[in-house]
C-alpha cells in the first residue's frame, strides 16, 4: 500500500494523509489483536463482556478501514477520473 500512496498522492500533505491512514489501520489492528489475546488469556468461556470488548475492537478496525478506503478512494478518483 505504501508504494501506491507514493504513486497516487498529489502533494506532500496528501502523501502524509495516506501514510497516516495506513498507519492508523496498522495501529488499530495491533490493538485489536492485543484485546483478543488478553480476552482469550482471561477466559475462553462465553462471556458477554469479552464479547463486547472483541466487538468494539473489531468495530475500531472497521472504522480505520473505512477511513483508509475513503482516503485511497478519493486519491484513485482524483488520479483517474477527475
Ligand atoms: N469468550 C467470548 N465470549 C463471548 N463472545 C465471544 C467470545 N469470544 C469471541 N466472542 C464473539 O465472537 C466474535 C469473534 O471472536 P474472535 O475471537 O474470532 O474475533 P475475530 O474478530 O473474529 O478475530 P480476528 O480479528 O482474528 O478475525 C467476537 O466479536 C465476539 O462477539
Amino acid at each position: 500500500m505504501l508504494p501506491v500512496a507514493f504513486y497516487l498522492s498529489t502533494s506532500s500533505n496528501h502523501l502524509l494523509l495516506m501514510i497516516i491512514s495506513l498507519l492508523l489501520l496498522l495501529l488499530t489492528e495491533l490493538l485489536n489483536s492485543a484485546i483478543e489475546a488478553v480476552a482469550d488469556a482471561v477466559t475462553l468461556e462465553d462471556n458477554p463482556l469479552i464479547g463486547r470488548a472483541k466487538d468494539m475492537g473489531s468495530a475500531a478496525v472497521f472504522v480505520a478501514l473505512s477511513l483508509l478506503a475513503l482516503v485511497y478512494g478519493e486519491a484513485v478518483f482524483r488520479r483517474f477520473f477527475a
